[in-house]
């Protein structure tokens, strides 16, 4: 296992909620399993989750406002285990880039958008009126929200607030831009519109970008999804794009189980349904494979023909 150019890097990440109660010594909830999750410098990953899964525990470990149990945690080049508090204030302030669902959390409301920027550009330490203003352009260009720049959050549409939200949250060049179902109260549309200006600040800055989400639609957007279940990462949908024997381009999606490092993987739930698997299956070690068969013998056990 190594860390070694990771930006996002989580090895048998455990996080345990203990929850008091009046009769008794209380319960403790593990929200996250022995998550493990790499994304590599410049990447664009998508982390899908339903209701419960840790997807909000997972994101406010990486953003430091909260610690973890145990396991490893680091974001660019940062270890978040032993992050003192002044290394934390630098970490937030210069390394990451946050974006949330809820615009009052990403802009001030009594700020314009391009003096939402100013204030991030401030916070983090001196800079020239002329850089600043440089930068404020700049941003603005790339998210394709210049008309905004004199407009407070109340009088843009909710998919200008979260592009003008990616452009603060990219005001100091951070490495890696961390963002919570930045889509979560946008139509359709105008969700496809924000995650393709993530798409573009991924593609133009490089910076390294995971979007955290329940929404499976993401996935159509990303060349790699990563699928959180049970506070362990399980599946992974790969996305490439490459010419038919015509010369067409064709769209490919291929699903990955994640393998952790004792050996253990989940198998998706459509596959598990397909073939009724419960409880028990059976498994072969071919040269080249692992078959897995349901429990009880079926005709279509490639070995059962064999005998
Ligand atoms: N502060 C807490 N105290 C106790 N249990 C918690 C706490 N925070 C989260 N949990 C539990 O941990 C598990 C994971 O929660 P988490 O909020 O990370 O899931 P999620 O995937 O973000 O869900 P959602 O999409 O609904 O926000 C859940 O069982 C939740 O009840």
């Amino acid at each position: 296992m190594t860390t070694l150019e990771a930006d996002i890097f989580c090895a048998d990440l455990v996080r345990i909620f203990r929850v008091p109660s009046r009769s008794g010594p209380g319960v403790e909830v593990q929200a996250l399993q022995g998550l493990n999750l790499r994304v590599e410098p410049g990447e664009l990953v998508a982390l899908v989750g339903a209701s419960g899964s840790g997807k909000s525990t997972l994101l406010s470990i990486l953003s430091s406002l909260d610690a973890p149990s145990a396991g490893v945690a680091q974001v660019a080049g940062h270890d978040l285990l032993s992050m003192k508090e002044k290394e934390r204030v630098q970490f937030r302030r210069h390394s990451v880039g946050f974006v949330w669902q809820q615009t009052t959390r990403n802009l001030l409301p009594y700020l314009t958008a391009a003096e939402n920027i100013a204030a991030a550009l401030v916070v983090a330490g001196r800079i020239s009126a002329t850089e600043r203003r440089r930068r404020i352009t700049e941003l603005l260009d790339l998210l394709d929200v210049s008309h905004c720049a004199a407009r407070r959050p109340e009088a843009m549409s909710g998919g200008e607030q979260q592009r003008v939200a990616i452009a603060v949250g990219l005001a100091n060049r951070p490495r890696v831009l961390l963002a919570d179902e930045p889509t979560g109260e946008l139509d359709d549309t105008t969700s496809a519109q924000v995650l393709e200006a993530m798409r573009a600040v991924n593609r133009e800055l490089g910076v390294t970008t995971l979007i955290v989400t329940h929404d499976p639609g993401v996935s159509e957007h990303v060349a790699r999804t990563v699928q959180i279940r049970d506070g362990r990462t399980s599946t992974e949908v790969l996305r490439s794009t490459r010419r038919d024997q015509a010369g067409a381009e064709e769209q490919i999606a291929e699903e990955y189980a994640v393998l952790d490092r004792v050996g253990r993987l989940q198998l998706p739930d459509d596959f598990v349904a397909a073939l009724d698997l419960r409880e028990r299956v059976r498994l072969a070690l071919e040269p080249d494979h692992v078959g897995v068969w349901p429990g009880s013998p079926s005709p279509s056990d490639p070995r059962e023909d064999k005998s």
